[in-house]
């Protein structure tokens, strides 16, 4: 069922419903930037300018980054430690490609080219992972590979109040790598990297060094690659994120709510640094002493 025509059944609830008749009328209507309500702009975003957690609901992030970077490991990792679900549109896309259902075929063609899925998909499929979570009690997200267009930032922006969005940066030597050495456990669905990226030192950069991040024994004979983790798809992704989610950053960054984060490294060296950019240490050192 599609969010136009679901619109009726979801009339009884009042956030769906307010949210609904919200994307159907952005759907139907063009792009436009709403430059009036904006008292931040192009101020980066500090936690001291943002309302990280306002009252009475979880936070409501977003992640931004080119692929490779690592946005589902940091988000998902996040997502632990504040308690708030973690979800991907590059996960409900493969779950629906998965699912051989309608769509199937035409997303397999669309994502194994490196190219973006329609914003009306995504938004259904988004609209309908949320109304799940919703009907569970969940509040809150950090939301992952979503908006990757200015207008589907718009929408969002019409829908809810995001409160930070992290801009995941890293050198782009390494980027092409992580997504060919990406690796992915069949059984559990665990994300692994056989990649080891070694940048040497060069005009005024420090060395950089990633070291793989190898799967358990029960996963190591299970491992698949994603069929758009091919050199060439990958290009192509990393152009389109150039194209046409690079000017999501601008949008966010007129807004105040853009914390850019430049990883310094592997998962060692950049998650003690990202929480402290978060202002999230003593919460990982709650989360640990509890553990
Ligand atoms: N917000 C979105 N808009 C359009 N297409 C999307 C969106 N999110 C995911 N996709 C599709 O799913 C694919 C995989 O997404 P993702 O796992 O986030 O990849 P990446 O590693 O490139 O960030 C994308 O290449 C695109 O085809």
């Amino acid at each position: 069922m599609t969010v136009l025509s679901r619109c009726s059944t979801a009339a009884a609830n009042p956030t769906v419903a307010a949210t609904f008749s919200y994307l159907i009328r952005a759907l139907s209507s063009s792009s436009k930037f709403d430059s009036e309500t904006d008292l931040n702009r192009n101020k980066p975003a500090t936690l001291a300018t943002l309302n990280r957690e306002p009252e009475g609901r979880n936070v409501q992030w977003v992640f931004l980054g080119c692929p490779g970077v690592g946005k589902g490991t940091y988000a998902s990792r996040l997502s632990n430690l504040l308690v708030v679900p973690h979800i991907s549109t590059g996960d409900l896309v493969r779950d629906e490609l998965a699912s051989s259902g309608p769509l199937s075929s035409q997303l397999k063609e669309i994502v194994n080219q490196g190219k973006l899925v329609s914003d009306e998909i995504i938004i259904d499929l988004l609209s309908k992972r949320l109304e799940m979570g919703e009907a569970k009690g969940e509040t809150g997200f950090i939301l992952d590979g979503f908006p990757r267009t200015v207008r589907q930032a718009e929408i969002l922006e019409g829908v809810t109040d995001i409160d930070l969005v992290i801009n995941l940066k890293l050198r782009e030597e390494a980027l092409l790598a992580k997504c060919l050495g990406r690796r992915i456990c069949s059984e559990c669905g665990g994300n692994y990297n056989v990649a080891s990226i070694d940048i040497k030192a060069e005009n005024g950069r420090p060395r950089m060094y990633m070291a793989p991040l190898p799967p358990p024994p029960q996963c190591a004979s299970k491992l698949i690659t994603r069929p758009d983790d091919t050199e060439e798809v990958v290009k192509q992704r990393l152009r389109i994120y150039q194209a046409m989610t690079r000017p999501v950053e601008d949008f966010y960054l007129i807004r105040g709510k853009l914390l850019e984060f430049d990883l310094p490294g592997g998962i060692p060296e950049s998650w003690p640094k990202l929480l402290r950019a978060l202002n999230l240490e003593d919460h990982d050192d709650k989360q640990s002493a509890a553990a």
